[in-house]
């Protein structure tokens, strides 16, 4: 499969504040002109993430090359310049019209812009009707899609959202969703976009990536999002965790009796990679996982014990 060029890339980056580990050993790819769904529970350490991506936190350790450049190393403003973002509520002036709060972003970033470009923002986020309303008399919808317009404003490579449906009824968040597909599709912009809406996120991203407590437990980069998620459980005695490790890049939990990982593999393909390796076993365990089982797994918040005995 052809690799894309990255745009953004994580190494090796973590997080301490005081005693506390917020982000721990992140290494992660983002390719040009994808959507990422970046998903975890509450404290997982998504917004930090944003944070630490979008240039505004440094990292205690470890780097972040944006197109091709450390972006705490190079000068802020280039970045500034390339990245889009709404990273908790936006601020917008009440007492200003929903044009001049996008035409007030694009001075403040010292840019040549024309009221035209604006118009087009205002358009592609379904708002230019509204255009001279005050901030002050929009609903959470148009307050929501403002930010995204003005993330969008300065034409960035990348677009940084922190959980952009926050508050929004089933209509909106659809319609949120929709203008997000079409402004990736028309400009081209690589998208970092957090929820807790696993069914929308699975709708919206190319690509998932889940957190919990500071790490990245799971990405989706190794499996193509239309096949089947399997988990397997293994006696350690028929398949131990350095071969595991060789056939799966999702190791959920390691013990003293038993290994379980996730698969793109179905229990067929498996066999026949097993075989490669000259591994017979006669006893194994596994379960197809829905999206929701795999995320509610990595969690941790409930036990899978609905295995198919082989
Ligand atoms: N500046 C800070 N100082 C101390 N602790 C922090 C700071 N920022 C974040 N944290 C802690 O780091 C952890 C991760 O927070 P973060 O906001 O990144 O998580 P999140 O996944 O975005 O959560 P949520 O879904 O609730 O927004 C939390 O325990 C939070 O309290």
């Amino acid at each position: 499969m052809r690799q894309l060029e990255p745009l953004l890339q994580a190494e090796n980056v973590h997080v301490s504040v005081g005693k506390k580990a917020i982000l721990k050993d992140i290494h992660l790819s983002f390719e040009k002109g994808k959507i990422y769904g970046l998903l975890g529970p509450n404290g997982a350490g998504k917004t930090t993430l944003l944070k630490v991506l979008l240039g505004v936190f440094p990292p205690t350790k470890g780097s972040i090359a944006f197109d091709h450049h450390d972006l705490y190393k190079s000068s802020n403003m280039s970045a500034i310049h390339s990245i889009g973002s709404i990273i908790e509520f936006p601020g917008f002036y009440d007492n200003l019209t929903l044009y001049e709060n996008i035409e007030l972003h694009l001075k403040y970033l010292k840019l040549d812009y024309s009221k035209e470009e604006i118009v087009k923002v205002l358009l592609d986020v379904g708002l230019h009707e509204h255009k001279d309303k005050l901030f002050s008399q929009t609903s959470l919808g148009m307050k929501q899609r403002l930010g995204i317009g003005r993330a969008i404003a300065h034409h960035p490579k990348l677009l940084l959202l922190d959980e952009p449906t926050n508050g929004l009824d089933p209509q909106g968040i659809k319609e949120v969703r929709e203008m997000l597909l079409r402004i990736v599709k028309d400009r081209e912009v690589t998208v970092i976009v957090s929820s807790h809406l696993l069914s929308e996120i699975n709708l919206m991203a190319d690509e998932l990536i889940i957190m919990n407590n500071g790490e990245v437990v799971f990405e989706s980069k190794s499996l193509k999002r239309t096949q089947e998620i399997f988990l397997y459980k293994f006696p350690v005695k028929h398949l131990d965790r350095a071969l595991i490790d060789k056939i799966s890049e999702h190791v959920l939990t390691s013990g003293k009796a038993y290994n379980e990982f996730i698969s793109a593999l179905n229990p067929e393909k498996l066999s026949k990679e097993l075989k490669n390796y000259s591994v017979s076993y006669n006893e194994m365990e596994v379960k197809v996982l829905s999206l929701e089982d795999l995320y509610l797994k990595l969690i941790a918040k409930v036990k899978t014990n609905e295995f198919i005995s082989a």
